[in-house]
């Protein structure tokens, strides 16, 4: 308690006009509060917290490092988008280093460097740009849906590997040998453990104390350690396996010239050429590429899932999506890319909106950090806090939205027509300049994966031996995706 006084007092030092901090709950003696905040669904304890000290800002010490967790969508708005300059960099993710990521623009902090990568991100996935992957996504989603038709208990690894496919193909842009594609497919299925499983990402005591990631695990007792420690090489392998297939194929001559490796291969052979030091290494080339697939196909595949158990819980929406699809559509075709313009069929892209809404995938996002101090609605946001934006919370919020719980797409639907006129959420994919540059390309391709499964499967839950309908036990992990 002495000691958390005395912080508080370093940042009246350092705050001229004696902002308070926003408001927090006791702390302890040198863990500061993180012991305090629960390792499952922190999201649930922060949203509780807000409520009880009427603020959507909360302020936490974990361990020295001050945090901050906004719970509005004002306050994310106010903080992270219009003061972006001041809140665009990231916390060290000591342990996503331990598991060997690459130069990773997900975790990278503000630098030059940052720029580089986003700007090759971002304009990658423009809406325009994306438009080039429509017959991608297309054959993706009917090939796995026949595949769910010929063998439908495995519906989910061919729903993985529908993710997987573009993400790759868009990011490496090969055909993997068999026996490289049997390693990385290895390595997709158990992706999820790396990214689900590793706690709320930047917040365990190795992320807080670097030094501790060098010493052996009987000393530092750490299950964090030991899980990045083991679980590592599925994250070189997603690197290294295909890129080594397209640094191959570019040698070769026979890389797609479409693929995200493509260009930024033959600038760099270029330079090599003419001797000159160029702005893209061939690690800041791979790291890139594999930030593409590992943060694209993880997303997009969960978000599958959830779109799947919504239909279960919800089964009026299947069938009402179906019923808007035979009469938009008809049935002798199947559904493409391009009648996500028709404006009879916006019913489909709200099942998508409320997909991230209902369970937003990162509940916490991923952190962002603030580089300066800075004063918001009369509280003190010091230098170098860890930010996180409670989604969850927004998407609970009852003010904006009615009956949070239900899964609704007819919310968005404007009053005139029928629906409550609420604003689809966009906390799911973050804020400002770290905002997700893959939320178009994700959107599209969940969008014809349901949409075509909608038209050809039906969707229920088992029958018991009774009759009785047997409903999914589901349980959702606290990471930095779920
Ligand atoms: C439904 C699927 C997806 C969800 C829910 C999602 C969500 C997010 C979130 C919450 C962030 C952090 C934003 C912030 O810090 O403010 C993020 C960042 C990012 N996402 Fe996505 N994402 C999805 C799909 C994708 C796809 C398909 C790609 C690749 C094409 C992608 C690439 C990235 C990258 C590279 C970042 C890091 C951006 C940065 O740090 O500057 N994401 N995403």
């Amino acid at each position: 308690q002495r000691l958390f006084t005395a912080s508080r007092w370093y940042h009246k030092l350092h705050n001229p006009h004696s902002y308070p901090l926003p408001p927090s709950p006791p702390s302890q003696f040198f863990f500061g509060h993180t012991r305090v905040i629960p390792t499952r669904n922190p999201e649930k304890y922060y949203k509780k917290l807000s409520k009880k000290y009427n603020s959507d800002v909360l302020y936490f010490k974990q361990y020295r490092t001050p945090v901050i967790v906004l719970n509005s969508v004002k306050a994310a708005n106010e903080l992270l988008s219009k003061q972006g300059a001041n809140y665009s960099s990231r916390p060290r993710f000591v342990l996503f280093e331990v598991m060997g990521w690459g130069l990773t623009l997900t975790f990278m902090p503000w630098s030059p460097l940052f720029k580089t990568h986003r700007a090759l991100l971002q304009k990658s996935f423009t809406k325009s740009n994306i438009i080039q992957y429509q017959a991608l996504q297309e054959r993706s989603a009917r090939r796995a849906i026949l595949r769910i038709i010929n063998s439908p208990s495995d519906w989910s690894s061919h729903l993985r590997s529908f993710a997987s496919t573009i993400v790759q193909q868009i990011a490496f842009g090969v055909e993997l040998s068999h026996d490289e594609d049997a390693r990385v497919q290895r390595a997709t299925s158990l992706a999820n453990r790396v990214l689900a499983e590793g706690g709320s990402p930047g917040s365990t005591l190795i992320d807080n104390f670097p030094f501790l990631a060098k010493l052996p695990i009987w000393l530092v007792r750490s299950k964090a350690l030991e899980h990045a420690r083991n679980l590592g090489w599925i994250i070189r392998d997603l690197h290294d396996i295909p890129f080594a297939a397209s640094r191959r194929e570019f040698e070769a001559g026979t890389l797609r010239d479409d693929c995200f490796v493509s260009p930024l291969l033959e600038q760099f052979a270029e330079e090599k050429k003419q001797d000159k030091e160029g702005e893209l290494s061939i690690p800041d080339i791979n790291g890139a590429a594999a930030t593409i697939f590992i943060a694209g196909f993880d997303t997009t595949y969960t978000t599958l899932l959830v779109g799947i158990l919504a239909f279960l819980s919800h089964p009026p929406v299947f069938h009402k999506a179906r019923e808007i699809l035979e009469r938009v559509i008809g049935t002798a075709r199947l559904p493409s890319l391009s009648d996500r313009e028709n404006p009879e069929l916006r019913y489909l892209d709200y099942i998508v909106d409320e997909i991230s809404r209902w369970r937003p995938l990162s509940p916490l996002g991923v952190p962002h950090k603030s580089v300066e101090d800075d004063v918001y609605d009369g509280m003190f946001i010091p230098k170098g806090a860890t930010v996180y934006f409670n989604a969850w919370a927004m998407s609970r919020d009852e003010a904006t939205y009615r009956e949070p719980e239900r899964f609704c797409p007819e919310r968005y639907l404007e009053k005139g027509e029928g629906g409550w006129g609420e604003p689809v959420l966009q906390a799911p994919f973050g804020f400002g300049r770290r905002v997700c540059p893959g939320k178009y390309l994700a959107q599209a391709s969940v969008w014809i994966a349901l949409v075509t499964l909608i038209v050809t499967v039906d969707i229920s839950n088992l029958v018991g031996g009774d009759g009785e309908e047997i409903k999914p036990e589901v349980e959702f992990s606290s990471g930095l995706s779920r």
